[in-house]
């Protein structure tokens, strides 16, 4: 089974970027460069990350009118990305435009609810009911648009995997045992989200903010 970490590359320094992956390359699965990377860097970044050879992973989490997202899509088709996320929130046209501009080797994931957030926070923003049927309902969405899957926590990847075997499922929020949750409020241990059916876990601070970011992505792998 091929290694599923994705290194959340949330540093805002090309060469430090292109400089941590070389350095964690041997333990990860694939690479996720988000908006932070992507607005500083564009395409010539990516193509800068690409050259290591692992999956690029473009967490953009585009969310707009249809004909936008999906042209947004074709414009990063170039980059050959191995995933790509939207807004689940988008609605059901979105997701479906979304999937059939990208590119046939390009998985598209929607965006569930953030792991950052947590039932007050949905409550805060005019969601009623807990984060679980929140996702479970998106999450039945985003099959019914036809996407590959979804970005969700570890609290509900079990639940989602029995609901859409097929589905692909990215998890992020995710803490080895004692470390720092910093904004994350839904977290699992990495070894958790992968027993309960996770396609990708993405780990960013745990390993780019480690002394030693090699011997930590060592070590996370070694839970698996
Ligand atoms: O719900 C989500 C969706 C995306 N993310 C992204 O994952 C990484 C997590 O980084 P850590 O440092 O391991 O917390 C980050 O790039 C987020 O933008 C997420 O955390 N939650």
């Amino acid at each position: 089974m091929s290694n599923p970490i994705y290194l959340a590359m949330d540093v805002p320094e090309l060469d430090r970027a292109v400089a941590l992956a070389n350095a964690v390359k041997g333990h990860i699965g694939g690479i996720k460069l988000g908006l932070e990377f992507f607005c500083a860097h564009g395409h010539h970044g990516v193509h800068e990350l690409a050259h290591i050879g692992l999956p690029i992973f473009l967490d953009l989490k585009l969310h707009d009118i249809p004909n936008t997202v999906a042209s947004a899509m074709q414009a990063i088709h170039v980059l050959e990305p191995a995933i790509v996320t939207v807004h689940a929130s988008g609605g059901r046209a979105m997701l479906e435009d979304a999937k059939a501009a990208a590119g046939a080797n390009t998985k598209v994931v929607a965006v569930t609810v953030l792991t950052s957030l947590d039932d007050n926070d949905l409550g805060q923003i005019g969601y009623q009911g807990q984060a679980h049927d929140q996702v479970m309902r998106l999450a039945e969405l985003a099959e019914r648009a036809g996407v590959d899957g979804i970005v969700c926590s570890g609290q509900e990847v079990k639940a989602v995997h029995q609901q859409w075997k097929r589905g692909f499922f990215v998890v992020p929020g995710l803490r080895p045992a004692g470390s720092e949750m910093g904004d994350q409020k839904r977290a699992v241990t990495p070894r958790q989200a992968r027993d309960d059916g996770a396609s990708v876990l993405v780990i960013g601070r745990p390993i780019s903010r480690a002394d030693d970011p090699a011997a930590a992505a060592r070590a996370i792998e070694g839970t698996l």
